[in-house]
């Protein structure tokens, strides 16, 4: 995996950095990096999940789900990091297992997918860290009941992954679930590459430890210089911009699979960051497609953008047959793969013609070594962006809030934050 910080040098666009910028930039990454590293080792909350190449025991995984025989299909059930890092995996990677998830709790989708399954072929998953989240409870006991109607003994098909307490590990404990344990110290948004991200991938007979090789390598690249650092040539030049007024970072794969990687990379991003003031807006693009949507936005629009294309270097290929056609004999005797990278280094340029930063993230392929790189490289870059900001990348109060206040109004105790919801002003038209 290589990061390309041309464009975002003042050489290239008028608003990006100097060079001597990210020199003067990387004094203060080599300190990030001391207490990052002071972090790992006293194995302190949030980056202990910088550990987790190491540290997660990807037999454990695969012996736990391994007494599923030939599933049609596994749903997770979970939100947020509970969901996204799973999602990720699966939606990019191919597999004869489908994988969905349930991660909201909108009636009629939680409804459409339980219709549509083989219930008897499915596994479920039930993942929450701190085992009380609402939504994940709900729809784990909208499950249940749907597996017992077709006649299904969901008891058999479930397992668990959660925390030390919780009513999800009462609820586990109390019909003897097979339980697989979060690790201590990670926040779900840094779990990917943990029990929550990895079972529902090794249920879908993906590579596991490749994963975490992946991982492993852009792990062993961290350093105290930006320059010698994938992850933390991101992570720095991210923040220098931001501080530079480019407080939206418009994250663009171009390639289908890493769509879910975008809504992972956005929740890693904003619940990280987001804090006393500061923290730059994730926002979710595809290219090539968004090219023809929003790139007329992040050219011309306010000047408060980052954009960050990622792709793979390595895909297979359509050819697009020839045509009689003069005016499209240019496409003909081309391939797809030829085109999306031409329409990848054109949204490039024409960034760069209007002085707006981009940066370039090449993985060799989407597939599972890729992936681990991936994965952690941003979750690096995103803890050392905390540092430099000087915010506590690893809680999310803001959050938590509203969960207190939706608690409180279905009955499930007596929190304050519920009483702000009444007095909601109003003013109506109709
Ligand atoms: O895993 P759980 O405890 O169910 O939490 C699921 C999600 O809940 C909240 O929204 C947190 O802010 C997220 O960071 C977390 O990933």
């Amino acid at each position: 995996m290589q990061v390309d910080l041309g464009n975002v040098l003042d050489t290239a666009s008028a608003h990006g950095v100097s060079r001597e910028t990210l020199e003067r930039l990387d004094g203060r990454v080599a300190d990030a990096h001391e207490r990052i590293e002071q972090g790992r080792e006293d194995n302190e909350h949030g980056y202990e999940a910088l550990n987790l190449p190491s540290t997660t025991d990807p037999d454990a995984i695969r012996e736990a789900v391994s007494r599923f025989d030939d599933p049609n299909a596994v749903i997770t059930v979970g939100i947020g990091g509970s969901a996204l890092g799973a999602a990720t995996l699966t939606d990019a990677l191919d597999s004869d297992v489908d994988a969905y998830y349930l991660d909201n709790v909108d009636p009629e989708a939680v409804a459409s997918l339980l219709d549509s399954l083989d219930l008897s072929q499915t596994v479920v998953n039930v993942v929450s860290r701190s085992g009380t989240t609402a939504e994940t409870l709900a729809n784990f006991l909208v499950v249940r009941e749907a597996m017992a109607d077709a006649g299904v003994d969901w008891a058999d098909r479930t397992f668990v992954t959660t925390g030390e307490e919780g009513n999800l590990r009462d609820l586990a404990e109390k019909h003897d679930l097979p339980l697989l344990p979060v690790p201590d110290g990670v926040p779900g948004r840094f779990s990917v590459l943990s029990t929550v991200g990895l079972a529902a991938a090794a249920i879908c007979g993906h590579d596991i430890e490749a994963i975490l090789d992946g991982a492993a390598a852009q792990e062993a690249r961290l350093s105290d210089s930006l320059f010698d650092s994938p992850a933390y040539a991101y992570g720095a030049v991210s923040f220098a911009l931001a501080e530079r007024g480019m407080l939206q970072n418009a994250m663009m794969p171009y390639a289908e699979s890493l769509e879910t990687f975008s809504e992972w990379f956005a929740q890693l991003w904003a619940e990280s960051l987001g804090k006393d003031g500061l923290g730059q807006t994730p926002l979710r693009a595809l290219g090539a497609t968004d090219q023809h949507s929003q790139l007329q936005l992040y050219r011309a629009g306010p000047r408060d953008k980052l954009v960050t294309l990622v792709r793979a270097t390595e895909r297979d290929d359509v050819a697009i047959p020839e045509t009689d056609l003069d005016g499209l004999a240019y496409l003909g005797g081309s391939s797809l793969s030829e085109l999306l990278d031409a329409e990848f280094e054109a949204t490039e340029a024409s960034l760069v013609a209007a002085d707006r930063p981009n940066v370039r993230i090449e993985l060799e392929r989407v597939d599972e070594y890729g992936l681990g790189e991936l994965l952690y490289a941003m979750e690096a870059a995103c803890v050392l962006y905390g540092e430099l900001a000087n915010v506590d990348t690893f809680v999310q109060p803001a959050v938590e809030w509203g969960k207190r206040a939706a608690r409180g109004l279905l009955g499930g105790g007596d929190f304050e934050e519920a009483d702000a919801v009444a007095d909601k002003e109003r003013l109506v038209v109709e």
